[in-house]
């Protein structure tokens, strides 16, 4: 049988099939169709970018943000963005897979030439997942990971001085998330979890590049291009839910590949009521350490007194009666510095307090 001609350019041999639409193309096609629906993510409407932003990456070392390291690098270049483009990782303590990640990172910044900065959840919480995991077990360990991550990134960002963060968050990932705020019953994070770029009140603004990237072609495309990148799953247990979802995804997905981007687009089309949006809590900063939180004390700083009290579920559950400091002897996440670099002042707890007054006030 003769080879099959690539579907686009009708004449190298097509040697893959695009998970997401079903074409035979050939690797050169795939790659520049890949990199160009992420330009078009990254270019549609008013666009994510600034010229002459300054943009961290949230680099794991796994295949999604080693991919999207390369992909920014090269469209930063051919369409001339104009970015500043850093490395940022997050040392989370988790001996035998985060540092052996971050090796593949640190060859990631020499391979593509971008500074690297690492920050640890040891030196800003005093803990590492490990210990955490030896208190708490590996049941409810990815809810201190992920919030602590989350801030993590925002603090990198911070003393990198920049001013947006983009991860490497897929179509997968996307859709899976949906799936699980409709489960859950989550409206407001329905309402915000499909969008390309979030940025509440004085929060960094974050943005997903591979929004319509398929997991699977991303793979295909580090696979091909010979990335380096690290392919080991955690070692402590992933989150259950999200693996209900994945695998009920992964179930459609065989069925009928547009699932994914379908389940997408019918998150975009949520429309959140107004009843929902004024049921909303005002934002303030956490009074223990400055962070942006809607309650008192931010779910890290919540996270940790239920750590240093030697609870383990009690974090998650704030209470508006929190006390403003740590119990003596017990770490305080050093205060927020939102502009740290760029010399702006940051506000006060109190006038955080003041702001959400304003925020609820009847005028
Ligand atoms: N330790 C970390 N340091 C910096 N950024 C991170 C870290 N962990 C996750 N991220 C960012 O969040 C994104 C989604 O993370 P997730 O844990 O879902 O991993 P993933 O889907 O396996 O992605 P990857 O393949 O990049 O590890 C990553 O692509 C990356 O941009």
């Amino acid at each position: 049988m003769p080879p099959t001609p690539c579907s686009l350019c009708h004449i190298a041999r097509a040697l893959v099939k695009r998970p997401k639409t079903g074409q035979q193309v050939c690797k050169d096609c795939f790659f520049e169709v890949f990199e160009t629906e992420v330009h078009n993510t990254i270019t549609e409407g008013k666009g994510i970018f600034e010229r002459g932003e300054k943009v961290a990456i949230g680099a794991s070392g796994g295949k999604d943000s080693t991919v999207l390291a390369h992909v920014l690098s090269v469209l930063n270049k051919r369409y001339d963005y104009g970015l500043d483009l850093f490395l940022l990782s997050i040392d989370e303590g988790i001996t035998g897979y985060r540092d052996d990640s971050l090796e593949t990172v640190k060859q990631n910044q020499i391979e593509y030439g971008l500074p690297l900065k690492i920050l640890s959840y040891n030196e800003l919480y005093g803990w590492t997942m490990d210990k955490i995991v030896e208190q708490v077990g590996r049941r409810n360990n990815c809810t201190f990971c992920g919030v602590f991550r989350r801030q993590a990134l925002d603090r990198g960002a911070a003393q990198l001085g920049v001013d947006h963060i983009v991860t490497g968050h897929n179509a997968d990932d996307i859709a899976e998330t949906v799936l699980m705020n409709i489960m859950r019953g989550d409206i407001a994070r329905l309402g915000r979890c499909t969008a390309v770029t979030t940025q509440s009140e004085d929060t960094i603004k974050r943005s997903k590049p591979f929004k319509y990237a398929y997991e699977k072609e991303i793979v295909m495309y580090a696979y091909f291009k010979k990335l380096t990148y690290f392919s080991t799953e955690c070692i402590y247990s992933p989150d259950a839910y999200r693996g209900h979802a994945r695998v009920f995804l992964k179930d459609l997905e065989a069925i009928r590949p547009s699932a994914i981007v379908d389940i997408i687009h019918s998150g975009e089309s949520f429309q959140l009521e107004q009843s929902v949006q004024k049921g909303m809590k005002a934002m303030q900063t956490c009074l223990r350490c400055g962070y942006i939180s809607s309650n008192d004390l931010c779910k890290a700083c919540a996270l940790l007194e239920g750590l240093e009290a030697g609870l383990d579920r009690s974090a998650l559950r704030q209470t508006q009666a929190n006390s403003s400091t740590a119990p003596e002897g017990h770490r305080t996440i050093p205060m927020f510095e939102r502009y740290s670099n760029i010399g702006v002042s940051q506000p006060s707890a109190t006038e955080g307090i003041e702001k959400a007054v304003q925020a609820i006030e009847i005028k």
